[in-house]
């Protein structure tokens, strides 16, 4: 048996991750050829999974400057009218990031003699940004796009979501699922093809955590409810604690209401999303940890004929973004209006400039699959 492939379990002692079950027969379910991947075993030690990647305790200093970061891409601070300067950064932002769209025909080349594997974002990547997180829907065409481009490719949705929250909102048992920021991964439950019924995967690095996150976030929904506006959100490995309608005056206070709760919390580490803070365990993974463990699971690992695509607006995407640069392999595609700094290749502006990218994708796929069988 090669150490090729991993494949970590969601065993009840939450970190011994070595499993004995075949690679192949684990994700068997969307994938296609090149994928029949050897079965095999890694072993991940607990000590360096767990390696803390700072102290838990977060300073007043770093709340400060996210909240100066959120404050600095909120409305009342993005001028309407950009000056010469700001668009001259914006044009030679958009040279060193170029539209996905206009690339696509370097992206396809790409590809040629590899699988492409799609790993999509879900909030403001497959659907809008929008004040109450509990109705961030996507769209039904939005839906059928994802559901055609996993009929030719392996997907995945990777979300800093809770795993369920995140499927009650896609709804396709066709795809890889990773919620938590990839602390919880589960595989196809059904295959496109066949209908079949597969065994799901399972990979909640994080489990060991779940007593804390839950008491934490009690914690933290005490503590914010004396500020109107606030939402703690229990995404079962991480918790998130939204601004969006806080005033922003208050987002120093409701910054420092998390603090004084985290610096209980050892453990625990704070990272910023969009208007968001989030609360998540010590260890080592992250979006971009997803990514390599999908690929590998799914058969890829140090091989050549794959091309990961990753699409997503978030800075936790960035891990993401920053692997396929260090492997030199496949695109990161960043959603967004604003030039940022990223290590994605491309960029898409918005949710439906995204669902345009995987529209063409699959017609793409579909006018080379008829090129072929009439040659
Ligand atoms: O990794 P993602 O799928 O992008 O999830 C990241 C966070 O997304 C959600 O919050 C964001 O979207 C909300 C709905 O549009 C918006 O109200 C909020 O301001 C955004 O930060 C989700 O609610 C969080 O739990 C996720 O961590």
């Amino acid at each position: 048996m090669t150490k090729q492939n991993v494949v970590l379990s969601d065993v009840k002692s939450g970190l011994a991750i070595t499993v004995a079950v075949s690679n192949s027969s684990l994700f068997s379910a969307a994938v296609q050829k090149p994928l029949t991947a050897p079965g095999g075993y890694i072993t991940i030690s607990r000590s360096k999974l767990l390696k803390k990647l700072e102290t838990g305790g977060v300073t007043e200093g770093r709340i400060n400057a996210w909240v100066e970061s959120m404050r600095a891409s909120s409305p009342t601070r993005i001028r309407p009218t950009p000056s010469s300067t700001q668009n001259r950064d914006e044009g030679s932002w958009m040279l060193k990031h170029p539209s996905a769209l206009n690339m696509f025909e370097e992206i396809t080349n790409a590809s040629k003699g590899k699988q492409i594997v799609m790993f999509l974002d879900y909030d403001g990547t497959l659907s809008p940004i929008v004040e109450d997180p509990d109705r961030a829907f996507m769209s039904e065409s939005m839906r059928r796009a994802v559901k055609d481009v996993a009929k030719y490719f392996p997907t995945a949705i990777v979300s800093g979501r809770c795993r369920d929250k995140v499927y009650s909102f896609v709804r396709l048992a066709e795809l890889y699922y990773a919620g938590s920021h990839g602390m919880d991964i589960k595989g196809p439950t059904k295959s496109y093809r066949n209908k079949k019924r597969n065994q799901p995967v399972l990979f909640q690095p994080a489990n060991e955590f779940l007593p804390m996150i839950d008491e934490v976030y009690k914690a933290l929904l005490e503590k914010t409810k004396s500020t109107p506006g606030a939402k703690v959100e229990n995404n079962r490995f991480c918790v998130s604690v939204h601004f969006r309608c806080v005033d922003e005056k208050s987002w120093t206070e409701l910054a420092e209401q998390v603090r004084s709760v985290l610096k209980e919390y050892p453990k625990l580490r704070l990272t910023q999303g969009r208007k968001v803070l989030e609360i998540r365990p010590t260890i080592k993974w992250d979006k971009g940890k997803a990514l390599e463990f999908l690929l590998e699971s799914l058969g890829f690992a140090n091989c050549n004929n794959v091309l990961p695509l990753y699409i997503g607006d978030d800075r936790t995407d960035e891990d993401a973004f920053k692997v396929l640069r260090n492997r030199g392999q496949g695109f990161g595609i960043l959603v967004s209006k604003v030039a940022k700094e990223t290590k994605a290749s491309y960029t898409l502006q918005e949710p439906s400039e995204v669902m345009d990218f995987l529209h063409r994708l699959v017609e793409w796929k579909r006018m080379s699959a008829r090129g072929h069988s009439r040659v």
